[in-house]
């Protein structure tokens, strides 16, 4: 046994059952396929698409969309920059969670620091954390506007708000860039195919 955390008083009990008999049984490996963009990119379209093309090949995925988590877990957070940094730490430790229990675990948030998500990266064995960048530009993520939120951003009705005056940062060496061919968006089936082309290429769909 060995002390954690930050109290002296705390300790890890490990158990007899691990991830590579819950792989096992699954016919799977664990990971997070963390998918970073702005907003209108189509992260939650591309993770959506993907979970169903697992589904369909019959492995089991989980999608933690940040939309969706701020109605819960992340309720009290707002989109201050802490409380982005404190968004995304909650997230990557919950997936970190998910991917132990033996599933692919889809994080699809716009999760806009470098930093935060190679926190996560971290928390993650080697090669586990598939980083996927919607390298969407600006331009048609406004166009699409499905939310109304990038014309209230530009009327300055929402402060702060990702690419218009708040910072998106890149990622600098992701696993997957999707992006336009020739000026037009490949469709949200494709993409998901290629995100399953490479997840198989690197051994996640067998145990
Ligand atoms: N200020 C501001 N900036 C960016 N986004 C905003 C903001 N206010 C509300 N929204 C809506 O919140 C969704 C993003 O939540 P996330 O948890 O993914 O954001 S973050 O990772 O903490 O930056 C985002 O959803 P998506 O469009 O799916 O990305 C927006 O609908
Ligand atoms: N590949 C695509 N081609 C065309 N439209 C798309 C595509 N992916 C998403 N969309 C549309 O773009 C809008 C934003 O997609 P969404 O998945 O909600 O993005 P995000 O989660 O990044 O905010 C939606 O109206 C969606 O239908």
């Amino acid at each position: 046994m060995s002390a954690v955390g930050n109290g002296n008083n705390i300790f890890w009990h490990n158990c007899p059952v691990g991830k590579p008999e819950r792989e096992k049984l699954l016919d799977q490996k664990g990971c997070v396929v963390w998918i970073t963009g702005l907003s209108g990119s189509g992260k939650s379209t591309v993770a959506c698409s993907l979970s169903k093309e697992l589904h369909a090949r019959g492995k089991i995925s989980y999608v933690l969309d940040g939309d969706n988590l701020r109605h819960g877990l992340n309720k009290d957070l707002s989109f201050s920059a802490e409380d982005r940094v404190e968004n995304i730490r909650r997230v990557g430790e919950v997936a970190r969670l998910f991917a132990d229990a033996g599933l692919i675990c889809i994080a699809s948030l716009i999760s806009p620091y470098r930093r935060d998500r190679d926190f996560c990266r971290e928390l993650l064995p080697e090669a586990n954390f598939i980083e996927v960048f919607m390298n969407m530009p600006l331009e048609l993520c406004e166009a699409r506007d499905a939310k109304g939120l990038y014309k209230l951003a530009r009327e300055g009705k929402i402060k702060g708000f990702t690419g218009i005056d708040d910072l998106y940062e890149p990622p600098l060496n992701c696993e997957i860039e999707l992006r336009q061919n020739d000026g037009v968006c490949p469709t949200p089936c494709a993409m998901a195919k290629q995100i399953v082309a490479y997840l198989e290429e690197k051994g996640f769909l067998e145990a």
